[in-house]
């Protein structure tokens, strides 16, 4: 056989896991318009220098420079936010592929971390639907440890658990056996159609029923009484509970509730670690609020099985696909990837969400838009949920390791002991006393960072300046679900927190413009810079919001003349409303979604964001400090009823809701003279065209401002606006709306004097 010299065909390389699409008609598309775009906001600062230049008063230059100034900050928004639309990418992934170049024994161990704060705003067996979901996940079982950590230090949490842990034995053979997909067991019960269920579901649910009814009796008596312990062991856990434990000061209790190598579930298979936490807390230690609990799970963690993927959950999350872990594991286990890769984000999605979403809570943009902009270049920022972790990525940049602590913690510690043993169980409570972190780099270098309320925001931000690069999965099924907030109220301060937490980064030494472009390029720093400013959008709003419309009540008109600038307004404002709206459509949005989203920007930019601002404010001058407000889970039924019907929630009193009301009735009202005005003299002697302009922004406005309305005249429920919070408002306005009248008629006297 002397011919059979060919040699055989080189192995078929390794199936890659995932793959990338970028399209370059969309990429060329914002390129361009980007490009036009830039060309008119130029323009219009060009009129506004004129305009300022050729004022005659000083009122006219205040008016002309608000103006410029609310431009600017639009024009710079606008700007950062064309960074997203650089280089958008849309991944997928194989996990099927997975299972074929890697074996059971070579995926790497998970260890699950869940926070929860408050068993009165998030329900504890909430708590325990999430807790159950993920321990069902589809992997291998002795690789799965879940961390619950409770800031609240709450005797019913961990009661919740306790129930959780022993339904977990029935439950997670039913999964697997019945191959359950949605493995949240209240969100199966609610969806599973009755006429497919068999005896065993029947069973399990009477299972579920019973533990359900005896957490929620427990939580609505407030403690756990002596005829729910179960046993020497129970009552020894509980009496930890003295007079003398709050949730702010308490010694630490660890617990663990399952040991994959001693229990086993109904069927004899091993289950996964679950372990309840709750740190040690002191008023004499500032305890970082969720960064704190989660660099406390990393170190107690890192004592009991210290695997080097971590996954991040909020105790509202729960999982909706079993696969989720292959999934991510399709980038962890990626060779090309792994060195500088330290997340795997997932898009928050939202059970519960009404039709139109009148809140604004999906946030596609925020979730899954903008972070597929940041994907093509070094990946999304961190959401705070839905986070696959490598540990090392929490220790200093890819290449430069950072000293600390013990090597117990460190990422290449492989742990041997039990996770039950004494010796590790002193070790975890010596890491998650209050006092560990002081002089050590937790915070600063190590773990989650400190310093803002945002600390996903933050520390997402400090390792894409490490060098670290991140990646967004976005599966057809959502990998997880969440609570969105369903009062105004709920909705608005959670976006205070964020508004506070972005101000605190934007004016560190770590500014995204300065420091952040320094370290990850143009692009990546506009990303951040995008959101670090955020809060400033109350500016503009609120310019926009009473200045042409007072103005107009005293016949003022205050707009650059010029008839070009009614096409470039009309190109400025259209143009970037309509990316806006098509960009949503295109990810899957509706028009009344878009239009109620619009809407939650303006109304936050006169209350959460404007507040945020001050207290941001007054917490730097030292005049007054925050904490970190938990979002509140509790459906409560009538509100619920009202949130499902789409109305507004403002039967509440808060001042955030005095701007609002203001603007709502000065928009009204300017409408109102408007008209007036033209049907009385005609547009006489004014200048049309600004006239024109003013007159539309506040006809938008009170479009806009329709269930506003509503809320102060027609409505009789318990979400309508305070009666109170109307009377301020029209006196405050009255108020406003007399500064330039006294101003003009007592000023000469007092320049006399
Ligand atoms: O002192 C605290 C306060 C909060 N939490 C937990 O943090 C999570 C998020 O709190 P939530 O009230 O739900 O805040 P949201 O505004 O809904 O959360 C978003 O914004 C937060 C930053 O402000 C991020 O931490 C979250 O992951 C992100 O989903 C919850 O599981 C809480 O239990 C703690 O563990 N300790
Ligand atoms: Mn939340």
């Amino acid at each position: 056989m002397a011919g059979s010299t060919t040699t055989p065909p080189p192995p078929p390389p390794p199936s890659p896991l995932h793959s990338t699409y970028s399209s370059p008609f969309i990429t060329a598309f914002n390129r361009l318009f980007a490009a036009v775009y830039s060309a008119a906001i130029f323009a219009l600062f060009y009129h506004h220098i004129l305009s300022i230049l050729r004022s005659s008063s000083i009122s006219s230059s205040l008016i002309s420079l608000a103006l410029l100034l609310s431009d600017f900050i639009l024009a710079f928004l606008w700007v950062a936010g064309q960074s997203f639309r650089m280089i958008p990418v849309r991944r997928r992934e194989f996990p099927q592929k997975l299972k074929r170049v890697a074996e059971d024994s070579d995926f790497p161990a998970v260890d699950v971390f869940i926070c929860t704060t408050d068993p009165e705003k998030e329900p504890p067996m909430s708590v325990v639907n999430s807790v159950l979901s993920v321990m069902a996940y589809d992997y291998p079982v002795g690789k799965i440890s879940v961390y619950i950590s409770d800031d609240g230090g709450s005797a019913l949490t961990l009661f919740a658990l306790t129930a959780a842990a022993k339904f977990a034995k029935h439950w997670l053979p039913f999964c697997n056996e019945n191959e359950v997909v949605e493995r949240n067991p209240e969100a199966f019960f609610a969806s599973t159609n009755d006429e497919f269920w068999n005896f065993d579901t029947e069973k399990i649910k009477e299972m579920y029923e019973e533990m359900k009814m005896k957490v929620e009796d427990v939580v609505e008596k407030g403690e756990v009484g002596d005829e729910f312990m179960d046993g020497e062991e129970d009552r020894f856990t509980f009496s930890k509970w003295t007079k003398s434990f709050t949730p702010q000061s308490h010694p630490t209790i660890i617990k663990v509730l399952l040991e994959s190598k001693n229990d086993r579930d109904m069927m004899g298979h091993s289950l996964p670690n679950l372990i309840y936490i709750s740190r040690e807390k002191s008023k004499a230690f500032h305890h970082h609020f969720k960064g704190g609990a989660l660099n406390a799970l990393l170190r107690v963690s890192a004592t009991m099985t210290n695997a080097p993927i971590v996954l991040n959950l909020d105790c509202d999350m729960y999982s909706n696909d079993p696969q989720t872990l292959y999934r991510a594991l399709c980038y962890a286990l990626d060779p090309k990837l792994k060195s500088t890769l330290s997340y795997i984000q997932f898009p928050q999605c939202f059970k519960g969400v009404s039709k139109s979403d009148i809140y604004a809570s999906e946030m596609n943009r925020t979730f899954k838009i903008n972070p597929s902009g940041m994907d093509g270049l070094l990946g999304p920022d961190y959401f705070g949920t839905g986070t696959f972790f490598t540990r090392r990525a929490f220790f200093g940049g890819p290449s430069s390791l950072e000293s600390f602590g013990p090597f117990e913690l460190s990422p290449d510690y492989v742990v041997r002991k039990p996770i039950g043993c004494q010796q590790t169980l002193d070790l975890a409570h010596e890491v998650a006393a209050c006092d560990y972190e002081n002089n050590t780099k937790w915070g600063s270098k190590v773990g989650i960072r400190y310093g803002s309320l945002v600390e996903d925001f933050y520390t997402g931000y400090c390792m894409h300046c490490e060098g670290w690069r991140s990646i967004l999965c976005n599966p057809n099924r959502a990998a997880f679900y969440g609570d969105v907030p369903i009062s105004l109220l709920d909705a608005l301060n959670q976006i205070k927190r964020w508004a506070v937490g972005l101000l605190e980064v934007t004016f560190s030494k770590s500014c995204p413009i300065t420091y952040g472009m320094k370290s990850m390029g143009l692009l990546m720093g506009l990303c951040y810079a995008y959101y670090s400013f955020w809060p400033l959008w109350s500016i503009p709003i609120l310019v926009y919001a009473f200045l042409p419309q007072s103005a107009l009540i005293y016949g003022v008109s205050i707009f650059p003349k010029g008839d070009q600038l009614v096409f470039l307004y009309t190109f400025l404002f259209f143009g970037a409303y309509g990316q806006d709206l098509v960009e949503l459509l295109m990810s899957g949005s509706t028009f009344r979604k878009w239009w109620n989203e619009q809407r939650m920007w303006m109304i936050r930019g006169v209350s959460c964001h404007f507040y945020g601002l001050i207290e941001f404010i007054l917490k730097s001058l030292g005049i007054s400090s925050y904490g970190f407000e938990v979002t509140s889970k509790v459906m409560e039924e009538e509100r619920t009823k009202r949130y499902n019907e789409e109305k507004f929630e403002f039967g509440v009193w808060t001042p955030m809701f005095i701007p609002l009301a203001m603007a709502a009735i000065l928009n009204f009202g300017c409408l109102v003279i408007g008209f007036m005005r033209i049907f009385k003299d005609g547009w006489n002697d004014l200048d049309k065209i600004s006239m024109f302009g003013q007159m539309f922004i506040a006809g938008f406005v009170t479009l806009n401002c329709w269930p506003i309305y509503e809320a102060m005249v027609f409505r009789n429920d318990g979400g309508k606006m305070p009666l109170s919070i109307t009377f301020i408002s029209i006196v405050l306005l009255l108020g406003f709306l007399s500064i330039p009248f006294l101003i003009s008629t007592y000023l000469p006297y007092l320049l006399l004097f």
